[in-house]
């Protein structure tokens, strides 16, 4: 058989628990969450707010730790794969130093690891152009628009090369023409990196146009309730978003939304 169509888990969450302790008591952000994410995956996380959804994403980077469960990333620990590198994570906000350029700000993490002078302009070079921003290293954050500064938050997170995209909600402030073309600018990226990607959404759209598994969460405690195989092709211009198969997919992730929710809050 042949290996590219064999599943690689690159994620695995067996029984995941995580509950915070507060001044009002317990938070049970994370509860029996099983997942498997294989190598080459588009994953969304969907849900209301508060269903764990930045909590799953940060103990895969290993930002938080879990209270039960086993959770491994490339066949490690989240802790080594973080020392290994072997991902990028993309915050809500893009998050860039006002006072650097944008090429400064991308060669950041890579001053720090002690990438030569020449590996930092090469990589530079490399992720400006896979997120269309060529020519851009040397303008300052505030020179461009929201979207360009999201882009060069994803730049910045790709200068590792890392397997792994982890992606909060980059996309959540920007109108929607600019989310519809950063969308299917991230669809391309991902087609030819064949990285694997996590994504945060509260986007049933997004979700649906991006990826190829949609995992629906539920808060009190935070849990997965569907995870939803999109039948979708690879190839995805915009205007799929008007076809059937779109539409039933969108529909069943709206029904696993409304399932999870409760109107009292
Ligand atoms: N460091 C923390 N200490 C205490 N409680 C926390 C902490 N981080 C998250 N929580 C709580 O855990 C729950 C899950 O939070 P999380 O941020 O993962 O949700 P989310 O689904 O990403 O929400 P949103 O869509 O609003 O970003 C929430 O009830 C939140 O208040």
């Amino acid at each position: 058989m042949n290996s590219e169509n064999t599943p690689q888990p690159v994620v695995e969450a067996r029984q995941l628990d995580l509950t915070f302790e507060t001044n009002d008591g317990p938070v049970h952000a994370l509860k029996d969450v099983n997942l498997t994410i294989d190598k080459g995956d588009f994953v969304s996380f969907i849900g209301p707010s508060g269903c764990g959804k930045t909590t799953f994403l940060r103990c895969v980077a290993a930002l938080e730790t879990p209270t039960g469960g086993t959770l491994s990333v490339n066949g490690m620990s989240p802790d080594e794969a973080r020392r290994q590198r072997a991902y990028g994570y993309v915050f809500q906000a893009a998050g860039l130093y006002p006072w650097r350029t944008i090429a400064r700000n991308i060669k950041l993490p890579l001053e720090i690891m002690g990438y030569s002078r020449s590996q930092q302009d090469e990589r530079v070079n490399d992720v400006l152009e896979l997120v269309d921003l060529k020519g851009f290293g040397g303008k300052y954050p505030w020179q461009l628009s929201g979207g360009m500064q999201q882009r060069a938050s994803i730049a910045r997170a790709l200068a590792f090369d890392a397997d792994i995209l982890l992606m909060d909600e980059p996309f959540g402030a920007l109108d929607e023409i600019v989310r519809d073309h950063l969308n299917e600018q991230l669809l391309a990226l991902w087609a030819r990196t064949g990285k694997t990607i996590g994504f945060v959404t509260h986007s049933i759209p997004e979700a649906v146009y991006l990826s190829t598994r949609i995992v629906v969460m539920s808060p009190r405690p935070g849990r997965i309730t569907d995870v939803i195989e999109s039948p979708l092709p690879k190839e995805r211009p915009l205007d799929i978003r008007d076809t059937p198969e779109f539409i039933e997919v969108a529909h069943r992730v709206r029904e696993g939304l409304r399932a999870g929710h409760s109107y009292d809050d």
